[in-house]
């Protein structure tokens, strides 16, 4: 039996043990794995106790199960829900009882939205909303990916797409209609409007993109600076708990540490490195080599000096230094911390104690500013991905072309309006999927 017309189950909710478990079986068995756990089947679509059973006709838990008979399902098959206990024993038990039962197997990731694809359920950009629709972790990546979900981008190109067609039937006709050589340009006349208007749209589209596809996994905030200047405290602080080492020993921090922040819905990596300082300690070394990595990466960073001392601009240039190729040297804010011990900085510069928390809502509200700033146009943002760029940026290129040849009247025009349509079709999923759908896929989590 091809894996295709297996039937698959999953644990759908988060690790046990939890509280309720949400265990989906999807495909042709669902509906006797169904009936042979909990006896008859309940009415569709609607939520029922039933005392599960194993196959030796021993109780396994007390549960609700649902019966979603397909199409009219998530993937589009026969669906089954269990909604047990949590834990690990119910589980264990329950998945022993299904897979018992011929044609059934454990899912693999993603395998779920991956049927509910090919069952014309949701379209690739749909697919890929949901995927990060369960990986959003603020507000605001939550209402891109929905958008991407219901479909925001996909009705754009479904709509593009056929348009497109339309346009290339025009300047087919109009060959067709001319016998030989150059076609009357009335007759490409509508052709010609109805491709400048898709290439205006699709153009206005990538430009709303903004900083959209950083907001799928944030904004990159580097904390640097000499030793025992109080980063990882500030890193503590801006965390809210203990993340980093703290000691008064300069040298504390080696490793690059991480901390995932909400930053009023804005998604930020805030990231604490190693004091940066000539050391004859090779473990030191390759510590201040990730943090001068991290931070030249970063898309700020927070510079921070202590005391009287002025920052250094040698060393705050050297870390920004590798602005290589087209990427610009990215901000730098000088942060004076510890003036609790009374020094104060020059206008210009962030005054804190990370110690006693002074000037740190400052810092914060100033950092939200920045985000969102960064993240100002991705607003309405429709674009996500570099897949989705990519393939757009593909259709108008073959737009543009088209547009180029159908005003010499050429007959090649309809060539690149193909081109065209076919760059649509892969964002939607509809042509070439094989390469893309693992890729995408496996990505997922088990049991979606
Ligand atoms: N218990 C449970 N909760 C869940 C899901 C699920 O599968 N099970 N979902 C899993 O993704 C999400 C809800 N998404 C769903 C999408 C489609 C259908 C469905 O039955 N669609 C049919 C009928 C449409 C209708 O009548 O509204 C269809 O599309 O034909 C159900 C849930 C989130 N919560
Ligand atoms: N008085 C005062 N002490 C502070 C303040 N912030 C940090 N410290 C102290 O400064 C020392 C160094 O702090 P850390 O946060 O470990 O400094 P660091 O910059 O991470 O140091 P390395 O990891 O070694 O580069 C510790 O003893 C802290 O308690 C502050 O605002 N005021
Ligand atoms: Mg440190």
């Amino acid at each position: 039996m091809h894996p295709r017309d297996q039937t698959i189950f999953a644990l759908s909710s988060g690790r046990p043990p939890s509280a309720i478990a949400l265990v989906r079986v999807s495909g042709p068995q669902a509906r006797r794995v169904l009936t042979s756990l909990a006896g008859k089947l309940p009415a569709p679509r609607q939520a029922s106790r039933r005392l599960l059973h194993d196959a030796a006709g021993q109780p396994i838990d007390d549960a609700v199960v649902l019966w979603f008979p397909g199409p009219a399902s998530a993937t589009g098959e026969d669906v089954a829900e269990f909604h047990v206990h949590g834990g690990r024993a119910v589980l264990a038990t329950l998945f022993n009882t299904i897979s018992i039962i011929p044609n059934t197997r454990a899912a693999e990731p993603g395998e779920f939205t991956r049927r509910a694809f090919e069952n014309g359920k949701l379209d690739l950009t749909e697919a890929e909303g949901l995927d990060d629709l369960i990986h959003a972790d603020t507000d605001r990546q939550r209402r891109q990916a929905l958008r991407q979900l219901q479909g925001l981008l996909g009705h754009r190109a479904r709509d593009w797409r056929e348009r497109i067609i339309e346009a290339s039937a025009l300047i087919e006709a109009g060959i067709d209609f001319s016998d030989e050589g150059d076609v009357p340009a009335e007759l490409l006349a509508p052709a010609v409007d109805a491709i400048k208007t898709l290439h205006d749209e699709i153009t206005k589209v990538l430009a709303a993109q903004g900083h959209s596809e950083r907001l799928r996994d944030g904004l990159v905030v580097a904390i640097a600076g000499e030793p025992n200047v109080g980063k990882s405290t500030l890193m503590n602080q801006l965390a809210r708990r203990e993340v980093a080492i703290v000691s008064p020993h300069a040298g504390t921090t080696r490793d690059v540490i991480e901390v995932q922040l909400d930053l009023d819905g804005y998604p930020v990596t805030m990231i604490d490195t190693a004091g940066i300082r000539e050391t004859d300690d090779p473990v030191e070394q390759e510590g201040v080599r990730r943090a001068r990595a991290r931070a030249d990466d970063a898309d700020l960073v927070l510079w921070l000096v202590e005391g009287e001392r002025a920052a250094d601009p040698d060393a705050v240039r050297l870390l920004r230094k590798s602005g290589e190729g087209d990427r610009p040297e990215g901000p730098v804010w000088i942060v004076r911390n510890k003036i609790d011990l009374g020094a104060a900085g020059p206008r210009g510069e962030f005054a804190i104690s990370a110690s006693r928390g002074d000037g740190i809502a400052e810092l914060v509200d100033a950092l939200v500013k920045f985000a969102s700033d960064f993240f100002e146009t991705t607003e309405g943002a429709l674009v996500t991905r570099a897949r989705q760029r990519d393939l757009l940026s593909q259709a108008l290129n073959s737009l543009r072309r088209s547009l180029e040849l159908v005003e010499e009247g050429e007959e090649l025009a309809a060539e690149e309006l193909r081109a065209a349509a076919h760059a649509l079709g892969r964002l939607l999923g509809r042509v070439d999927v094989e390469d893309v759908l693992g890729a995408i896929f496996q990505k997922f989590c088990i049991g979606k």
